[in-house]
């Protein structure tokens, strides 16, 4: 199942702007709340530059990046718990998605309206976070009702939902994330069968001005984000979605051309991408070489005969072994050749826990 990451935040801040700069899917983008009403699914390029490198020590021909899915949700708006806006709706889109990309307004412009009539990144961030954490503890107590009463038989893993249920409702209750408490292993499962919103891990989009681009930490509402997330443990990237927008359909060129004009160095875009695609606990490996040499996602923690399931069912069915080197001693070696010689190019089973930069031939009989 593909792991999505949700594009979620106050009504006009400019999600689907971002969305649509990412996946370039033309979702509806326009200047009032609620534009979004179903959310919009699309995949986005994983841009790595390992891919060229890869392509130069052992041409194929053709390269293929590989993808992941976002997912673009409606607007929340203060009241969303008890179902203003269409909140309860919004919420389980919500829901549905394994990581939050949480887009926040950083930029001034009277032309485009604001829900709250200002401007105001940390008050925005509250509103969003607060209704995910009574929406959580609404979810908290409803189960709480249930556990306490099951609890009687004094069955094992009803006692321990219990446990993490008590865990979690004070800190809900002082305004708090879940994601902020501390949790072994046995919990964490416990937690993950909850679907709790504030679980999820999070990183802040600063929606800057064009302006902005060049320096976006010297931006005063970046930095107020900052210091927030900074708390939470999360990260904040800074993009001008408008920007960003207009410029995705330019092939690499032009758009190098038009950052490097604004003073750019790097694009917010690809940053925030990249850090997505960590949020959600994806990895990359890479098949080279012949036809195509290609990345493929995975899921952080998966075995060698998974990931071959990532390129064909039979690769798993029929699983033999993964003659594995690493993309860093490709690169520091320079050729297939070396890498054999100096004993890098490894055979690995069944057990064998693919890594992030895998260069990876499966061998497999069905
Ligand atoms: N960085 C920016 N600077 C100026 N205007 C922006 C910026 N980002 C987005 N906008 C503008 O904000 C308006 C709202 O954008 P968009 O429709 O993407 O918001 P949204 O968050 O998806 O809204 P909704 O919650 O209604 O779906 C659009 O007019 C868009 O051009
Ligand atoms: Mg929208």
């Amino acid at each position: 199942m593909a792991l999505t990451a949700g594009i979620v935040g106050l009504p006009n801040v400019g999600k689907s702007t971002l969305f649509n700069a990412i996946t370039k899917a033309g979702a509806e983008m326009a200047n009032y709340p609620f534009a979004t009403i179903d959310p919009n699914v699309g995949m986005v390029e994983v841009p790595d530059k390992r891919l060229d490198r890869i392509q130069e020590i052992i041409p194929a021909k053709k390269v293929v990046p590989t993808t992941f899915e976002f997912t673009d949700i409606a607007g929340i708006v203060k009241g969303a718990s008890k179902g203003e806006g269409l909140g309860n709706k919004f919420l389980e889109n919500i829901r549905r998605v394994d990581a939050i990309v949480h887009v926040v307004r950083a930029f001034d412009d009277d032309n485009i309206t604001s829900v709250t009539g200002t401007v105001d990144p940390l008050d925005d961030i509250d509103t969003i976070n607060l209704e995910l954490g009574l929406a959580d503890l609404d979810s908290v107590n409803k189960r709480l009702v249930k556990v306490e009463r099951d609890a009687k038989s004094r069955d094992k893993d009803i006692l321990a939902e219990l446990a993490v249920l008590q865990k979690i409702k004070p800190v809900l209750e002082n305004g708090d994330s879940v994601r902020s408490i501390e949790f072994d292993e046995d919990e964490q499962r416990i937690v993950k069968g909850l679907f709790l919103l504030t679980a999820k891990p999070v990183l802040y989009v600063a929606n800057i001005a064009e302006d902005d681009m060049a320096a976006p930490e010297e931006s005063k509402y970046v930095k107020q984000i900052e210091d927030y997330a900074k708390k939470e443990g999360a990260k904040t990237i800074g993009v001008s979605a408008k920007t960003e927008e207009e410029i995705a359909e330019l092939d690499d060129a032009d758009k190098a051309d038009f950052l490097e004009a604004e003073g750019v160095a790097e694009s917010g875009l690809d940053r925030l991408i990249r850090a997505s695609y960590h949020l959600l606990g994806l990895g990359t490996f890479f098949t080279a070489g012949g036809k195509e040499t290609r990345a493929w996602t995975f899921k952080r923690g998966i075995k060698a005969p998974q990931a071959a399931g990532i390129i064909h069912s039979d690769f798993e069915r029929g699983f033999i072994r993964a003659e594995t080197f690493s993309f860093s001693d490709l690169d520091e070696l320079g050729s297939m050749a070396a890498v054999r010689e100096a004993g890098k190019l490894r055979l690995e089973g069944k057990d064998y826990v693919v890594q992030d930069g895998d260069i990876i031939e499966f061998r497999f009989n069905v």
